[in-house]
């Protein structure tokens, strides 16, 4: 999909997936997101499983570890034949580089497209004075999530992950092709849980993201598929 919205399946096995897909007309048509959640319990299976019913998806598993070891575990990821993974951009940029090189190695060894690699900058739920008082970062936030967000561009990365605040500011700065993907999205009537950078569908839209992510809006909403089509209409305008 051209503009998709990525729906969090943080759920703790493949029966609790199959449950809440199953309700969907179309399951083909979402674009899903697996995290450490599922995927520690339900292993590669998963993405085999969601491949079989038509889903794109991506993997969201942060990684952070030293150049050697994020290379290896991408050269597995980009086995899998999914179509976005992630890394921590805090890593640095040996280590993004690095894990660029395993999806490649991964996916020309399975025959496969490599997924796209989005480098997390500042997590959605980290807060300014988080930021400095407990990260000690020099920069405030804009310029952090810029400085990250360069250096992820200049190190192979196809994008970022960054909150719907940033976007002006990255919009004005990277190149129009760069993929941001944006988490801590919530309509007003919703709870923002343990998000603090957060904005409504339309505000991200409107400021430039190239998909959005919702979890529990829709995950633990009484109609799933209801708030699906609430989420996707402020989103796709
Ligand atoms: O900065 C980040 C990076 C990743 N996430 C992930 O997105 C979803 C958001 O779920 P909600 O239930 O809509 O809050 C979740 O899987 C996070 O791991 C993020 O929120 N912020």
């Amino acid at each position: 999909m051209e503009k998709p919205l990525m729906i969090a399946l943080d759920f703790d096995d493949l029966a609790a997936v199959t449950a809440f897909l199953d309700r969907f007309p179309d399951p083909s048509q979402l674009t899903v997101k697996v995290g450490m959640e599922l995927f520690y319990q339900a292993g590669p299976a998963i993405i085999t499983d969601l491949k079989k019913r038509g889903c794109d998806i991506f993997l969201d598993l942060k990684l952070f570890d030293i150049p050697n070891t994020v290379r290896q575990a991408m050269a597995q990821i980009g086995q899998l034949g999914v179509d976005y993974v992630t890394v921590h951009s805090l890593g640095g940029s040996a280590m993004l580089k690095a894990a660029k090189e395993g999806l490649e190695i991964g996916a020309a060894k399975a025959g496969v497209d490599a997924p796209a690699l989005l480098a997390v900058t500042e997590l959605t739920s980290i807060s300014d004075e988080v930021l400095k008082n407990e990260q000690h970062a020099a920069l405030p936030m804009q310029d952090q999530v810029l400085a990250l967000a360069q250096m992820a561009d200049q190190a192979g990365c196809d994008g970022v992950i960054c909150s719907a605040l940033e976007l002006t500011t990255l919009n004005a700065h990277l190149r129009p092709d760069f993929l941001f993907v944006v988490p801590g999205i919530r309509m007003q009537e919703d709870q923002t849980g343990d998000q603090v950078r957060v904005a409504s569908p339309d505000q991200a839209a409107a400021d430039g993201a190239k998909a959005i992510v919702v979890g529990r809006p829709i995950t633990k909403a009484s109609d799933p598929v209801a708030a699906w089509h609430r989420y996707q209409n402020a989103w796709q305008g």
